[in-house]
């Protein structure tokens, strides 16, 4: 996973600017009409939804004793790779030239769309949400997460979203700005979702030494559920892929409905503050296919985005000679870029020649800025490259850490 280690350089940006949300209401206020039409679409989407989530979870289970475990096979070694520094510049609105456009609602989702078999293991206990002193892993967070009930928790706009489209679909992206609803009810809405997310999820960072002394530390912390679709045993994996725990999958399932997309993997980001980022790079490995979708989810902080083209407009980006994309030809001054700032509950959508034309990047900030999860959903095809991704992402190497309902400390615990 050349990207993600490729963070190390990153140096703090001189900017001040804070991360400004777009002028759109919290719908906390005079939004209770749509709000109240969101609640109402989203229980019929509950009920149309709990067959087929019923369904696979049958499968899960069917799955999971199919797979049952031999011994891993040992670890093989990764390949690092580090880029130079690239100090990020200031804010700016989206460009001028890019072409927005409302969407229909939602697509269609296509007939040969697999809905992949994932879903957390049953509970044991049933913990508050929220409710752990510093006990190191005696916490069961799929025990809280069935404890909540995500269909009545988790509201979705019904909002039409935009398409950026530049440079005749080498940028290709569509937009649903709040997608993910907020709730005056505490118990409700995304920030039910951002919380629990903090305290159960097993947090990694990627750290490791390379020959020569030199210490990587990839600037976030992450982990990732899903496996790739070539059905290989859990075995056959350095470190097994973990199910979608059941809040992840309801999120899931609503964005393959509403892009017509079908994914089988997420990778989860926490930002803890402004000096945790993401460098430029693409999400174009191998082990995601060619052009592939990918869908990007907000919670907590705003964040700015960044997107530069890998050429100059008019230029044809070079086909990537490596399986991880070219980081591109020409002075990155005279490459087209798109700047967005993403908010919670965003739902950012890349398609098409997306990931092999452009790069994208969170960069670091100066001042207060508070915490940011990203999820990004993905189609993983291979399973080498997804043993390589879940290695880095799983504290094949790094630390492992957790939410202490303040700040991240090291130790173990959660899904
Ligand atoms: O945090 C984000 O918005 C971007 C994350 C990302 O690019 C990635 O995980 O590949
Ligand atoms: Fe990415």
């Amino acid at each position: 996973m050349k990207r993600r280690l490729s963070d190390a350089n990153d140096i703090p940006s001189p900017s001040t600017s804070r991360p400004r949300h777009h002028d759109r209401p919290d719908n906390a206020g005079d939004d209770d009409k749509q709000l109240q039409l969101a609640l109402d679409l989203s229980r019929r989407d509950a009920q149309l939804e709990r067959m087929s989530e019923q369904d696979q979870i049958q499968e899960a289970i069917r799955q999971s004793m199919l797979h049952q475990e031999a011994a891993a096979p040992p670890p093989i070694p990764a390949a690092p790779n580090t880029t130079s520094p690239r100090p990020p510049k200031a804010a700016t609105p989206l460009s001028p030239e890019a072409k927005l456009q409302p969407i229909a609602a939602s697509r269609p989702i296509a007939s040969s769309t697999k809905i992949a078999p994932l879903f957390a293991s049953p509970a044991k206990a049933k913990p508050r949400l929220g409710d752990h002193g510093d006990d190191g892993d005696s916490r069961s967070s799929a025990a809280t997460a069935d404890a909540i009930d995500w269909d009545h928790t988790l509201l979705f706009s019904q909002e039409p979203g935009r398409t950026i489209n530049r440079l005749d679909g080498s940028l290709d992206l569509e937009y649903w700005p709040g997608w993910l609803l907020s709730h005056p009810d505490p118990d409700r809405g995304r920030k039910v979702l951002m919380r629990w997310m903090l305290n159960s999820i097993q947090w990694h960072r990627v750290t490791y030494t390379r020959p020569g002394g030199f210490t990587v530390r990839t600037p976030r912390y992450t982990t990732t559920f899903g496996r790739d679709e070539t059905g290989a045993p859990d075995s056959a994996y350095d470190k097994p892929p973990k199910p979608f725990p059941a809040p992840l999958l309801k999120i899931k399932l609503q964005v393959e409905r509403l892009t017509g997309a079908s994914f089988n993997s997420v990778i989860v980001n926490f930002y803890a503050d402004g000096n945790d980022s993401i460098s430029y790079h693409s999400d174009d490995e191998a082990f995601l296919g060619p052009n592939p979708t990918i869908a990007s989810l907000t919670l907590g902080s705003s964040r700015d985005f960044y997107m530069r083209r890998k050429a100059p407009a008019g230029v044809d980006v070079a086909p990537p000679t490596k399986p991880s994309g070219s980081k591109g030809s020409g002075p990155a001054a005279t490459r087209p870029t798109e700047k967005m700032v993403l908010n919670d509950g965003d739902l950012l959508v890349m398609r098409g020649k997306t990931q092999a034309e452009w790069e994208h990047s969170v960069p670091k900030r100066a001042g207060n800025v508070g915490g940011r999860i990203n999820l990004t959903f993905r189609r993983c095809v291979s399973k080498r490259g997804t043993d390589n991704f879940l290695r880095y992402n799983r504290g094949g190497v790094g630390d492992t850490w957790r939410w202490n309902g303040t700040k991240m400390v090291p130790g173990k615990g959660g899904v």
